[in-house]
């Protein structure tokens, strides 16, 4: 799959309440990548994710492995494409559900109506809940867990699925550094495994340790290259009014208050 285009959005634009909050948007994202994208708060980020999710209405179109998202059946679309939202919104209503309930959600595209959980699902969802050592918590209601406790475990949901593409909005919120490292290190072995993941990030540090970085403004894509190329640390710094700088320490990029 590495090199075939996993996302294709041709002149999104999309629309909230009365305002127009992208603004003919196109990108193009290869598979087996990890992509983050970067900006502003108010950027556009969270509605460009959805948009691409297909969670939100949008004009223009987005593709998923060269076939319009739009006319891929919901479930099918599911088995391909998996979202974690921002800080878990809308997971209220499952906070009585236990950690493992909440991970075997993840498995409901592959499950035939009302079907009881299979052994590969069963699998699927230990793989997933061990790698965000979400595990030791299976039988405890979601709603008892910590904010970084809870992001693991809705993190676990995403990885169950097993999805070729993964679009994650802030994963990070609530992590602590070990566990921001672990999820580094999740999205680089998926990558190896030839899926795709895109996440939205605030964590410069971490956003310029993905292979390419979509920098948004304003509702626009002003910048889409890889994280090693200087011109995306230029388009970085100018979206932050210069207020940060960007700098290689350790072997690693990082960005630093100016
Ligand atoms: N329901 C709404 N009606 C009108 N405008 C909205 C609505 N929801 C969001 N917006 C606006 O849309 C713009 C884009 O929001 P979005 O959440 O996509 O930004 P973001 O880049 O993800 O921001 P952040 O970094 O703060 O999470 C913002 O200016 C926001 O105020």
């Amino acid at each position: 799959m590495s090199g075939t285009l996993a996302i294709e959005a041709r002149r999104v634009s999309a629309t909230l309440g009365t305002t127009e909050v992208l603004h003919g948007i196109d990108l193009v994202l290869s598979s087996a990548r990890w992509t983050s994208i970067v900006g502003p708060n108010g950027a556009g980020k969270s509605t460009l994710l959805k948009a691409l999710a297909g969670l939100l209405a949008h004009r223009g179109e987005v593709r998923l492995f060269g076939e319009a998202a739009g006319k891929i059946p919901a479930r099918i679309r599911a088995q391909r494409l998996s979202w974690l939202g921002q800080s878990g919104t809308g997971e209220a209503s499952a906070d009585d559900l236990m950690v493992y309930d909440v991970a075997m959600l993840g498995r409901l595209p592959h499950q035939r109506w009302l079907a009881a959980p299979s052994a590969a699902d069963r699998e699927a969802v230990e793989r997933a809940l061990r790698s965000t050592q979400a595990w030791d918590w299976r039988d405890r209601p979601l709603g008892q867990l910590s904010g970084g406790e809870r992001q693991r475990v809705l993190l676990a949901r995403v990885l169950a699925v097993e999805t070729q593409v993964l679009l994650m909005d802030e994963p990070l919120a609530n992590l602590d550094p070990p566990h921001q490292a672990d999820w580094m290190q999740t999205a680089r072995t998926l990558v190896a495994q030839g899926r795709t993941v895109v996440s939205v990030l605030h964590e410069l540090p971490m956003a310029l340790a993905a292979d390419e970085m979509v920098v948004m403004d304003k509702g626009r894509v002003v910048h889409h290259g890889s994280c090693d190329d200087p011109t995306t640390h230029t388009a970085l710094e100018q979206v932050f009014d210069h207020r940060i700088r960007v700098h290689r320490v350790a072997d690693q990029w990082i960005a630093l208050p100016k």
